[in-house]
């Protein structure tokens, strides 16, 4: 089956991007000249010091913030062009799931079909229980409340939802933050299933080491205000620059690493 983002090698394409934020101190400058292409089919991860500005560029790509100056484009448009489409052709999980605690598991994962006002409602409900069974999770959870889920069945729901419309890129903010090490591998299992069976273009944020190494195909380093370089762990691990040398080779990266040795 082909669909819109196969004809685009490049799925995302952010070339020469200032985000500036205004403040009464004085201007912040989040990202200076920032370039960055994401090809169809790949993992591409962002990892980068706290405040590098790796969440605002998740939110440019979707469309919900605008650079102050260069261009972000996905599947060759301007993120806020899609009309109303957005969830057509980008799926976002949001760091802490983001699900409406008055609506039912159902009805969380229905909501952006519903949005749309095309569909009859018995069919925007089997699409909801059929990506409800694309995460593990079966017709007796589409009824519970959020408040009745655990941590890494919330995450699903919201995976779950970023899916409902069959988008080709999909957007991960901290996919496993918050979970015990049992339900982080097991939600990295299902987006490494859910990404080959899929063909999906996926970009993530993570600061977790276990996630960054499972799942990428390709790490983007964001410091000093751009993206410094992208590549394999191996590429960027032996890249010179003080942010990566402490942030993979302190001590919790060593541990990473010995984990990245012991699985090849
Ligand atoms: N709407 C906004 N207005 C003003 N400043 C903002 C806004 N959004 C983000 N910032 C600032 O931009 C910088 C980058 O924020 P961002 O959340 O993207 O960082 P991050 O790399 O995701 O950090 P972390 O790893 O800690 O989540 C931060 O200093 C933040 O305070």
């Amino acid at each position: 089956m082909t669909g819109p983002a196969d004809a685009f090698e490049n799925v995302v394409e952010i070339r020469n991007l200032w985000t500036v934020f205004k403040s009464p101190d004085g201007d912040q400058v989040v990202h200076r000249d920032l370039n960055l292409v994401i090809r169809r089919g790949e993992v591409l991860s962002l990892v980068g010091g706290s405040g590098t500005g790796k969440t605002v560029l998740l939110r440019q790509i979707l469309g919900l913030e605008h650079p102050d100056k260069g261009e972000v484009s996905v599947l060759g448009r301007q993120p806020g062009h899609f009309r109303g489409m957005a969830a057509a052709n980008v799926g976002m999980l949001f760091q802490h799931g983001a699900l409406f605690s008055a609506f039912s598991v159902l009805d969380n994962v229905a909501f952006p079909l519903r949005e749309l006002q095309v569909f009859p409602d018995q069919l925007i409900r089997d699409a909801a229980l059929v990506k409800l069974q694309m995460v593990g999770l079966d017709a007796q959870q589409a009824a519970k409340s959020p408040s009745d889920l655990s941590g890494g069945m919330i995450k699903r729901v919201a995976l779950a939802r970023a899916l409902i419309m069959d988008p080709p890129l999909l957007l991960l903010d901290e996919p496993t933050a918050g979970l015990d090490p049992e339900s982080a591998d097991g939600f990295c299992d299902l987006l490494s299933g859910l990404h080959r069976e899929l063909g999906l273009t996926v970009v993530m944020v993570t600061h977790d080491l276990d996630t960054l190494f499972d799942l990428s195909t390709r790490i983007a380093v964001l410091a000093d205000k751009k993206v410094i370089v992208t590549g394999t762990a191996r590429d960027v691990i032996t890249y010179p620059h003080p942010f990566i040398h402490e942030y993979f080779l302190g001590g919790r990266g060593q541990r990473a690493m010995e984990a990245l040795h012991e699985k090849r």
